[in-house]
């Protein structure tokens, strides 16, 4: 529906924030496997940085893995491993070749390759984390390819994100709002950014952070410990 307010064209009134494209797999049995968290969000809100923080926080605690997933490249790994936050070989790179959400949302056989090959490798795992290629606010994971997904936006994007919608905003198990180091910088409200997630999100956490001042990710390291422990607790 358009809704016509008088100066020659309209606008679209009725999407559901929430929607998303019907996901096209059933979700993922939780036996005998790694737990699998997407970490998702626009191009360079600082999905790799919380990798690698992440990777940091948690490496010494968990068998980790990661896939990236670039259009064109391997950056993003090429970026971890050069961190060497963890071991080169800890690493896959998926490129899609397309549109990054296709690959974590339609056409996921890339990614569980990646995991399975990662698996092979190194046996026990505990966690994978999947980095989706920097996407829009419609793109989120499907269930059948991971267990939990963060979705990351920076204030970098202006403080208008969170209350735009889009389903990685609304229904993400959790969202970050990243480089909030920035915020006096670009004018972004902090405030009214954790207020408008919090509206669009009901009971859904969100995390305000900045990788800057906590290299480590301390809040949402201690979020995916838990998510571990809630998936391992479902077999
Ligand atoms: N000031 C500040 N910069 C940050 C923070 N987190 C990440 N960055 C920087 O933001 C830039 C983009 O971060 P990335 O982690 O590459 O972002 P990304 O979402 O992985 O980007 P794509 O993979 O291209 O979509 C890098 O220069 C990071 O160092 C933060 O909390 N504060």
């Amino acid at each position: 529906m358009s809704a016509d307010h008088g100066h020659g064209h309209g606008h679209l009134v009725s999407f559901d924030p929430t929607e998303s494209e019907p996901d096209l797999h059933v979700p993922v049995e939780p036996r005998g496997r790694a737990v699998r968290i997407g970490i998702g969000g626009p191009v360079g809100s600082g999905k790799t940085a919380l990798v690698a923080a992440l990777a940091r926080a948690l490496g010494e605690r968990l068998r980790l893995a990661v896939v990236t997933n670039d259009i064109y490249t391997t950056e993003d790994a090429d970026f971890l491993r050069r961190s060497a936050v963890l071991a080169p070989e800890r690493v896959e790179a998926v490129q899609t070749g397309c549109c990054p959400h296709t690959a974590i949302r339609d056409d996921i056989t890339a990614n569980l390759d990646a995991i399975e090959l990662l698996e092979e490798r190194f046996g026990d795992l505990d966690l994978v984390l999947v980095e989706s290629g920097g996407d829009n606010l419609t793109a989120v994971f499907s269930r059948g390819l991971v267990d939990r997904q963060i979705f990351v936006v920076d204030v970098a994007g202006g403080d208008k994100v969170p209350r735009k919608g889009g389903p990685g905003v609304t229904t993400a198990d959790l969202l970050v709002i990243n480089k909030i180091d920035l915020a006096p910088l670009v004018g972004a409200d902090l405030d009214v950014m954790t207020a408008d997630a919090h509206r669009m999100r009901g009971e859904l956490p969100v995390i305000a952070q900045s990788l800057v001042a906590d290299p480590a990710a301390t809040a949402v390291a201690e979020w995916v410990l838990a998510q571990v422990a809630a998936v391992r607790a479902l077999v």
